[in-house]
């Protein structure tokens, strides 16, 4: 009902100031954008599910995430296709793979900070209702 879509519409507000905050850390420029597959034609045979944070903003935006889990399930994607892409040794792929696990750390620590438990499990409740 209305209350609902008031918790909903608090949600991607929540998300969508989260998800700007990162897109405007220089740390996490490479994040910010979906893979070239013009510029990396194997991209797809090695990562199943691409994810960037323009869009983790689409899906905000198209309420695709009722809850804040179903949000970080998709951030999280950024940062573990980032590491199985790039395990090699040299430095490219360390530089990256750190700035990889500065977005994991990030992420938790806004959510540590700044998310209410209550608020979050209000958003399941209205998950397991629909
Ligand atoms: O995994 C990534 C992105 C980095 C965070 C996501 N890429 C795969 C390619 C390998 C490496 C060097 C360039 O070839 C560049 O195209 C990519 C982009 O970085």
């Amino acid at each position: 009902e209305e209350q609902e879509e008031d918790v909903l519409r608090e949600l991607r507000l929540f998300l969508r100031n989260i998800t700007e905050r990162l897109s405007l850390d220089r740390r996490f420029k490479a994040f910010t954008k979906p893979v070239d597959i013009e510029e990396v034609p194997d991209y797809l045979m090695v990562i199943k599910k691409p994810m960037d944070l323009s869009t983790l903003l689409t899906n905000i935006d198209e309420h695709k995430y009722v809850t804040v889990s179903e949000f970080m399930a998709d951030a999280d994607l950024i940062w573990k296709n980032t590491l199985e892409y790039n395990p090699d040794s040299d430095p490219m792929d360390r530089n990256i793979r750190h700035r990889a696990c500065a977005l994991k750390d990030t992420v938790r620590a806004i959510i540590r900070d700044e998310l209410d438990e209550d608020f979050e499990r209000v958003c399941e409740e209205i998950r397991e209702s629909r």
